[in-house]
């Protein structure tokens, strides 16, 4: 009997590919046959997507990258891209298209609009990327990570969450161990990429903490390649017990253990952070597109289970102000860490999937299981 099919497109950042695996993970399970449609650079992050994703690589044209000859031909390359896409999709039609932002999304949503095929975006963040802004009126559902996401006139979103890797939805509100007299431990990350800012003033305002806090510390730093080694050096030096990395594989595991979490407010890392349920200091990436990442970071601090400081505010005394606010506070952590649960969408991954049979539902579905 042929499986229902559906078409994942996504692309750009891990930002964008770690929900597009877990909804790959769910429909899978479900007995869904799943195509991801990506670029070389989101391919670069399949590597966790399940092994029976059938992964198609497409041409992807970004308007913000190189000279004026390569932007000027950009609307040839999106529109080759669709027709290249409506022809394979006309022989091998999939029951739902669903977007999670990017250029490489852009030739799958565009061929399932051509071909009037079920559609829908799911928008991470609190203000819509590029790409899903020109689709959101052109898709039969418009799904949100974030509560609220500023949308356009006349487009009603649906409040899924942002899905969260099985290793993060099985630490689900896991038990927090409120700061004290024992060992304890601040997790620092900054995004898939890792953040500069943070590894120029987190270590200095870490190790201005007093000795009481200190000597009970171990510090889990994410930190760029290029910066990594001044970061450990630097903690070696003043005597903090810390681990550097470029990308902890286990931080899921490492967020249950923490006190308190450091961290950008990156659609996923807030997920993480609010499944989990653990006190956060978040500082948004003052570049980020339609400044997102203080629209994500709203929920959990509105709540009070996040510190919420901005880039041009962030100095080593105002951010070791605030470690010392929640490390000499068990109960203000305590509460920050169950706030921080009230925000979470653990399910998300499976609304989503909801979402997708829904719409595979309007398709009627022929005897011998092709669709019409
Ligand atoms: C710089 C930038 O433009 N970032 C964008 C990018 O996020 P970006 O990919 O940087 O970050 P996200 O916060 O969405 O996701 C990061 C994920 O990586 C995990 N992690 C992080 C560090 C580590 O060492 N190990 C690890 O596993 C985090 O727990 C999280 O699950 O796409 C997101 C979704 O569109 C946006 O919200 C972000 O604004």
């Amino acid at each position: 009997m042929r499986k229902p099919y559906l078409v994942i497109a996504a692309g750009g950042t891990g930002g964008h590919m770690f929900p597009a695996q877990a909804l790959a993970e769910v429909m899978l399970r479900r007995g869904w046959r799943v195509k991801l449609s990506t670029d070389a650079r989101g391919a670069r992050y399949t590597g966790g997507f399940p092994h029976s994703t059938e992964i198609e690589q497409v041409a992807s044209a970004t308007f913000a990258r190189g000279g004026i000859v390569a932007k000027a031909l950009v609307p040839l390359r999106v529109l080759g891209g669709v027709l290249s896409m409506s022809w394979r999709m006309l022989r091998d039609r999939p029951d739902v298209v669903v977007g999670f932002g990017g250029y490489p999304s852009i030739p799958a949503l565009g061929a399932a609009w051509v071909l009037r095929r079920p559609r829908m975006i799911h928008e991470q963040n609190g203000v819509l990327g590029r790409v899903n802004a020109l689709f959101a009126k052109r898709v039969d559902r418009v799904a949100c990570g974030t509560w609220p996401t500023t949308l356009p006139e006349g487009v009603e979103g649906v409040h899924v969450g942002n899905p969260v890797r099985l290793a993060v939805k099985d630490r689900a509100g896991a038990a927090y161990i409120t700061p004290g007299d024992y060992p304890m431990s601040i997790l620092v990350i900054g995004g898939s990429q890792g953040a500069r800012i943070l590894s120029d003033v987190v270590p200095p305002a870490i190790a201005s903490l007093p000795l009481e806090t200190l000597q009970h510390l171990r510090v889990s730093h994410q930190a760029r390649d290029e910066d990594g080694e001044r970061v450990a050096s630097y903690y070696a030096e003043q005597g903090v017990n810390a681990d550097v990395q470029s990308f902890f594989a286990d931080v899921p595991k490492r967020m249950t253990e923490a006190q308190l979490v450091i961290s950008r407010s990156g659609a996923s890392s807030v997920a993480d952070i609010s499944v989990i349920g653990r006190p956060s200091i978040l500082v948004p990436y003052a570049a980020a597109t339609g400044d997102h990442q203080s629209a994500n970071a709203r929920g959990l601090v509105e709540a009070g289970a996040a510190i919420r400081i901005p880039e041009s505010k962030l100095n080593v005394d105002s951010l070791a102000e605030q470690i010392v606010a929640v490390l000499q506070n068990p109960q203000a952590a305590l509460h920050m860490s169950q706030a921080a649960l009230s925000q979470a969408k653990p399910d998300a991954a499976q609304d989503l999937a909801a979402l997708v049979e829904m719409l595979a539902g309007q398709t009627p579905q022929t005897p011998e299981g092709q669709t019409e």
